[in-house]
């Protein structure tokens, strides 16, 4: 199997706080993966040591086929960081053609990929104004947006839906079903456990340790529960207890 994303043995401190043990994680063409987990579980850390933009002490990491870090590869990915990382003093319109353009697409395409992905994250009518006037949650959507240019085969998005409404949040996922549905591949993380039964396999990550990793409903039916939050509740006294 040619892994988009595979990850193994990755093990990560600061100071002396360990905060990923033994991270094993894989993603495979045409699926969506959920890396799920309470805030400080570890889930940024993952993604930004998977990127190479912090250094692993130890473990291999490979995306696309190549060893991180890669600043080629990390080119190809469509990545949505944490925090949003935009020009304030440019429109969200000038934002997307200067990341569009980064991406290698241009012309008509990118007109055209603009006025889609605008759709998606519903800022149309706001496409023309500042990004400094933007509110929080426009500012997520517009990060979205720009990751989803340019049609990358793997898409990393670490909590995109934080401050989106559920209506938005529900067309965001039919588009990340549409995205997998065309052979590409998404690595999403979340603290909201419905997402996780949207995701076709899901890691749940507790204190830097993934306590399990299979398809939702797998999981569901191996701790004998009928939603991932009661998962992931049993999968954590089961891990207090040991
Ligand atoms: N640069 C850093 N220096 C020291 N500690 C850090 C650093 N980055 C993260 N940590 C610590 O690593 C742990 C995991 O943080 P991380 O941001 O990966 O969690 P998270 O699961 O993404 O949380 P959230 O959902 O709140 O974003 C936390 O205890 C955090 O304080």
């Amino acid at each position: 199997m040619a892994y988009l994303i595979n990850l193994t043995h990755l093990q990560k401190s600061y100071g002396k706080q360990t905060v990923l043990h033994d991270i094993n994680l894989n993603v495979m063409p045409k699926e969506i993966v959920g890396l799920i987990g309470p805030s400080g579980a570890g889930k940024s850390t993952t993604i930004k040591t998977m990127l190479g933009m912090e250094k692993v002490d130890s473990g291999e990491t490979l995306v696309l086929g190549t060893q991180m870090p890669n600043r080629q590869i990390l080119s190809q990915i469509g990545y949505m960081a944490q925090s949003d990382a935009l020009y304030e003093t440019l429109s969200a319109k000038e934002n997307l053609q200067f990341f569009g353009k980064m991406k290698g697409v241009s012309g008509t395409e990118l007109e055209q990929e603009i006025a889609y992905t605008a759709d998606v994250v519903e800022l149309t009518p706001d496409l023309n104004k500042r990004v400094a006037n933007y509110s929080g949650g426009m500012k997520r959507r517009l990060s979205l947006a720009i990751a989803l240019l340019g049609g990358p085969e793997l898409l990393v998005l670490d909590e995109p839906t934080v401050g989106i409404d559920p209506s938005l949040r529900r067309k965001i996922w039919h588009e990340l079903k549409l995205i997998r549905d065309q052979g590409r591949s998404v690595l999403i993380t979340t603290h909201v456990m419905d997402e996780a039964e949207l995701t076709d396999r899901v890691a749940l990550l507790l204190n830097g340790k993934i306590i399990a990793f299979a398809e939702p409903k797998k999981l569901e039916e191996q701790y004998q529960v009928d939603s991932i939050e009661d998962v992931f509740l049993k999968a954590e006294s089961e891990e207090a207890a040991e």
